[in-house]
């Protein structure tokens, strides 16, 4: 029996195929470079792949929750909300791993990372594109790259999973603002009333909107986990390199701070004030 895989490769045999064919470990378990030759470097470049990874899983899971929604399969989309939830977990506990490199260790091998920094992570930008945060100067990082320049345009210029939510609302007959609906998807989500009243009537009547309701809190769910995973980042960076500008340009801790106070889903937090 012959088959092909997603990178279009025909393994023959199936009976043949081994464990490390499979999951292609060739290229996975080859893929890590330590250009200073330093102890802890691996330590650093695993963290940061075993990170991708789920990021790339994340996305896959968010792609696919938005069509559920989309096309009114809630229980459906709960499961791979719960699993992006699950995904964003994991990612944080790595930090406790990371933690445990000193600022003599990473120091000894920072200069070989030239100007290499996480701000120039595309799946992290996929990821705050799903959620409705659209920085236009991230596409810019991109553009001597095509392929993936037109990639993140896509998700860039596409609706995020609050947008689906909110659609979700106006199809359970709420008034939602026309400016809301027909708005500029290119522009980060900024609250709006409409959406607000929509969600306090489906916290005060639960019985009544079950899957909305439970759908906000899913979505309460990713937004707490990724402000956690950003805090915890900022954290671990500073009890690393203090208040040292970062690799990418930026203040570092500084910028790291400040991108904390942003909400993906604000009406979602100041229903909490209302209710
Ligand atoms: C020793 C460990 C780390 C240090 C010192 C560090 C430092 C920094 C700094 C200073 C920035 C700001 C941009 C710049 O000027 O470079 C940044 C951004 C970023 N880093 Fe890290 N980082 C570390 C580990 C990680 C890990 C493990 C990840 C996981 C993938 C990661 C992902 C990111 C992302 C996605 C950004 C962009 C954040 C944004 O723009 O909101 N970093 N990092
Ligand atoms: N921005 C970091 C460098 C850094 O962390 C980094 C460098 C290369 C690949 C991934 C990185 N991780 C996250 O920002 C620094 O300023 O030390």
């Amino acid at each position: 029996m012959t088959f092909k895989n997603e990178k279009g490769i025909h393994t023959d045999f199936k009976e043949r195929m081994t464990y490390g064919d499979y999951l292609d470990l060739d290229s996975i378990l080859n893929a890590q470079h330590r250009l200073s030759g330093h102890h802890d470097e691996m330590l650093f470049i695993v963290i940061h792949q075993v990170s991708e990874l789920w990021l790339k899983l994340t996305i896959h899971e968010i792609q696919a929750a938005s069509e559920a929604i989309q096309s009114g399969n809630f229980d459906s989309a709960f499961k791979k909300l719960a699993r992006v939830s699950k995904i964003q977990n994991q990612i944080i506990q790595a930090w406790d791993v990371l933690a445990t490199m000193t600022p003599a260790e990473y120091l000894e091998f920072r200069d070989y990372l030239g100007q290499a920094s996480g701000f120039q992570s595309y799946q992290y930008r996929m990821v705050e594109f799903a959620l409705g945060y659209k920085t236009p100067h991230v596409l810019k990082i991109y553009e001597k790259d095509p392929e993936l320049h037109a990639m993140l345009k896509e998700a860039y210029e596409a609706p995020g999973l609050y947008d689906v939510a909110i659609e979700a609302l106006a199809k359970s007959g709420f008034d939602i603002n026309q400016e809301v609906l027909e708005r500029d998807y290119t522009k980060t989500y900024e609250a709006n009333e409409s959406v607000e009243a929509a969600w306090i009537e489906v916290y005060q009547n639960v019985e009544k909107y079950w899957d909305l309701y439970e759908l906000a809190e899913k979505l309460v769910d990713i937004e707490d986990w990724m402000q956690q995973w950003r805090f915890r980042h900022m954290k671990t960076v500073e009890r690393i390199i203090g208040h040292k500008t970062g690799t990418g340009g930026s203040s570092g801790v500084g910028y790291l701070k400040k991108v904390l106070d942003h909400y993906f889903f604000p009406e979602l937090w100041n229903v909490r004030t209302k209710l």
